[in-house]
């Protein structure tokens, strides 16, 4: 299998784009490839697959072989991926994700994807991965208690599920105890990301982010966007804010005339290989 090693801020991937449809046995092909030890190493396995009513399609496996519905940094990679090898010469591409079809425009520096922004939908504040007991009401500021404390989260969707959590310090989370804890609470009976926050002002905030099925990975571009519109339902942040990742900084914009989310950042690739 060929493949390429790239990243999204520091939020690695291996991409393969040589078969045309999802192959069989892809969660374990998704936890070998990803062992950073046995394997290839990477946060995720990303498939790049044709599509009849969209320039590419793209399927995302996380490191433990669960399928995500959506992935912002795995989203800008395929467009550097798709435009730097000349599968195409669109500089505004659409793509088919589990969450629908997905708008990239490209900024090009010398022959070369250098930033893509991306259309990330709209959120949703209610979903599958609110709590039952809550399922009709947006969940904004919700007590959860797990055995690392006491904590108060925001659910957000972006096609996969968000707990944004809002802090007056980064350094006193304790992310790989509270992180799985919080992932695997009962109240998210299909897991969920968990993102830590410490707010700077209105335009500029730092995360840390606990990704479902890979653990702490140096970004998470829908994380990103759903930080930011906890910070607005929150009143904690204006809707174009700068995000600063363990990885770098991505510029996120909730929109207010047609309400989605848009992501701007980098891509790059590392390396390539025969697996
Ligand atoms: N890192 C991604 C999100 C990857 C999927 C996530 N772990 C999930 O299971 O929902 C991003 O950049 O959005």
């Amino acid at each position: 299998m060929n493949f390429t090693k790239m990243h999204g801020l520091g939020n690695d991937f291996v991409v393969v784009a040589e078969f045309s449809s999802v192959p069989d046995r892809i969660d374990s092909l998704a936890q070998s490839v990803c062992d950073r030890h046995f394997g290839i190493g990477a946060d995720g396995l990303v498939l790049i697959l044709p599509h009849e009513r969209a320039d590419f399609a793209m399927r995302i496996f996380n490191a433990d072989g669960t399928e995500a519905e959506q992935c912002g940094n795995a989203v800008r990679c395929v467009a550097k991926y798709v435009f730097d090898k000349q599968l195409t010469d669109k500089e505004e591409i659409l793509l088919e994700t589990r969450v629908g079809i997905q708008r990239l425009k490209l900024v090009i520096e010398r022959g070369e994807v250098a930033q893509v922004t991306v259309d990330m939908g709209e959120p949703k504040l209610a979903g599958r991965e609110i709590p039952t007991q809550v399922e009709a009401e947006r969940v904004i500021d919700h007590p959860i208690s797990v055995a690392d404390g006491e904590f108060r989260f925001t659910a957000v969707s972006m096609g996969n599920p968000h707990a944004v959590i809002f802090v007056e310090s980064l350094e006193s989370v304790r992310l790989h105890q509270a992180g799985p804890q919080i992932e695997t609470n009962l109240l998210f009976p299909r897991r969920t990301n968990v993102e830590f926050v410490q707010v700077h002002g209105p335009d500029e905030v730092t995360m840390r982010v606990w990704e479902r099925g890979c653990g702490e990975t140096l970004a998470c571009g829908s994380g990103a966007c759903a930080v930011v519109v906890a910070g607005v339902l929150n009143g904690r942040t204006s809707r174009n804010a700068v995000v600063h990742l363990q990885g770098g900084d991505l510029q996120i914009e909730w929109r207010e005339s047609d309400n989605r989310v848009y992501m701007t950042g980098p891509s790059r690739i590392v390396f390539e290989g025969v697996y």
